[in-house]
């Protein structure tokens, strides 16, 4: 139950507190989050994805520099980061301080302890069923609370009520939507490091050029299709949902790697060997 936290937003509404003096709450296109409030799932986020990122370049820069003072810059980086991320989303109502303390410390121990067990190696049946247990697991719990007569879809019906403007309510902070999200790219990911794109490009050298051009590729392909798949229709926003995370993996891993290796190596003459 602890896992159900209210949101500041509908909280100072449904409290009671301030039933006498009802409460001004300033709220912002991103407070209207729709799943419960603890842990805040962007520090929970944010704070694992971060956390092999941080760990590589600070190891990159124990091997290049002696100095003990660079060598903490990537990990004050980290922190001064979250601490901007937790303290934006106590700002804009959407969570409690001891929601983002919760989200800050599980992200860190999430990506301590997921960083060393990424799997790279597995078979494709392995992702296929990582997402299947996903989406069939968190259904089933679902689908079993609701029968029982808990319904998990509780703050969406708070969120909804006192959100300031609908529009502000957005479908892919559902709960449903993580998944979909999660186990998309789950299944993605598997596609991609069983593509022939991704067995040509890992055997390949690519030098910074190429690196920035797939960057600018990928980044320059994700925005469009992040914009595209937003059907008005719930369930059809899933199924999208998914599918475009399916494909995300499968565009930043493989394919566009891929286009700049093959296109670049066209480019590159031929090295004559003597
Ligand atoms: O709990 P917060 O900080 O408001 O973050 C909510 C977000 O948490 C993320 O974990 C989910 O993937 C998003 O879909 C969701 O919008």
């Amino acid at each position: 139950m602890f896992l159900f936290g209210d949101r500041p937003f509908w909280w100072v509404h449904e409290s009671g507190y301030y039933s006498q003096a009802p409460a001004q709450v300033h709220q912002f296109p991103s407070s209207c989050e729709t799943g419960p409030g603890s842990p805040s799932g962007h520090c929970m986020i944010t704070g694992a994805a971060l956390w092999p990122i941080m760990t590589a370049v600070s190891s990159q820069l124990a091997t290049r520099t002696h100095s003990p003072w660079v060598r903490v810059i990537p990990s004050l980086a980290y922190c001064t980061f979250l601490l901007a991320v937790g303290l934006s989303r106590i700002f804009l109502l959407a969570h409690f301080p001891h929601q983002v303390l919760a989200g800050l410390i599980t992200g860190a121990v999430l990506g301590w302890l997921m960083t060393p067990r990424v799997p790279m190696e597995r078979e494709l049946s392995f992702y296929g069923l990582t997402s299947l247990a996903l989406l069939l697991g968190a259904s089933l719990i679902y689908w079993t609370l609701f029968t029982l007569g808990l319904d998990l879809s509780w703050s969406i019906s708070l969120a909804s009520k006192w959100c300031e403007r609908p529009e502000w309510v957005h479908v892919d902070s559902r709960p449903f939507a993580s998944l979909s999200r999660d186990s998309g790219a789950a299944l993605g990911l598997g596609i991609a490091l069983h593509s022939p794109c991704y067995a040509q490009v890992r055997r390949a050298y690519l030098g910074h050029g190429q690196k920035i051009a797939c960057l600018v590729l990928a980044m320059g392909l994700l925005g469009p299709l992040d914009w595209l798949g937003h059907p008005p229709q719930i369930s059809l926003f899933y199924i999208f949902n998914f599918l475009k995370y399916t494909l995300w993996p499968c565009l930043v891993l493989a394919l566009v790697p891929w286009v700049v290796h093959t296109f670049s190596a066209q480019e590159t003459p031929p090295v004559r060997s003597s």
